[in-house]
């Protein structure tokens, strides 16, 4: 099992964070080529994984860092796209946020959904002020759930790695 926070009174399972939310893109969604902007996505992105945030940590959550988005299918004006997030990891005043963005193509809705982008962020919960504030640890239920806790640490393992990287270069 995965070293994570150890079920608390304070701890929310995973699915507790989870939100959806889906719109149909339009003609003002498109990038030059017909295609939706990957602005317009990124946008839709941060908004689920900030009210899975918001969820999770019951109050005010900012985005910090988006470590990844991967855009692994065009969309087009008309798709029915839902983006799903979850709260995949706790830290002491952050959370690693995962989403899925799936399309239904309007002109094939027989055709299963097809995956068009996936994305990590990191949240930090804030109080009124903007400071950050601890948030209650996320409790993986599954083991879906164990392994994107895994992952997110890996990930948050690499980017204070590069951080520390790069800060050793500039210092000479
Ligand atoms: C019931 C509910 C339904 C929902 C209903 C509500 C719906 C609601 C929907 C909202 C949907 C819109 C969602 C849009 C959200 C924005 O658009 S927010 C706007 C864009 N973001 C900002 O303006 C953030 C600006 N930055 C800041 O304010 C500060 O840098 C931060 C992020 C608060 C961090 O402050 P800081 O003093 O540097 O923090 P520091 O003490 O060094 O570190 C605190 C934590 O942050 C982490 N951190 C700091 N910098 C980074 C970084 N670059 N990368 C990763 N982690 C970092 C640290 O690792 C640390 O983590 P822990 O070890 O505590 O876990």
């Amino acid at each position: 099992m995965t070293d994570h926070p150890s079920t608390g009174p304070a701890g929310k399972p995973t699915s507790y964070s989870r939100v959806t939310l889906s719109r149909i893109m339009t003609a003002v969604d498109v990038n030059l080529y017909g295609t939706v902007h990957g602005g317009v996505l990124m946008k839709f992105v941060d908004d689920v994984a900030g009210a899975a945030a918001a969820r999770h940590s019951g109050g005010t959550a900012v985005t910090a860092s988006i470590d990844e988005i991967v855009f692994s299918e065009p969309v087009r004006v008309g798709d029915l796209v839902h983006a799903h997030a979850q709260v995949n990891w706790t830290g002491h005043t952050s959370m690693e946020v995962g989403v899925r963005v799936i399309a239904e193509r309007w002109d094939s809705a027989e055709d299963e959904p097809v995956r068009v982008a996936t994305a990590y962020l990191v949240f930090v919960g804030v109080d009124v002020g903007g400071a950050p504030r601890p948030v209650r640890p996320v409790l993986p239920e599954t083991l879906e759930d164990e392994r994107r806790y895994r992952e997110a640490e890996i990930r948050r393992a690499h980017r204070l790695a590069r951080r520390r990287a790069i800060q050793a270069h500039r210092a000479g």
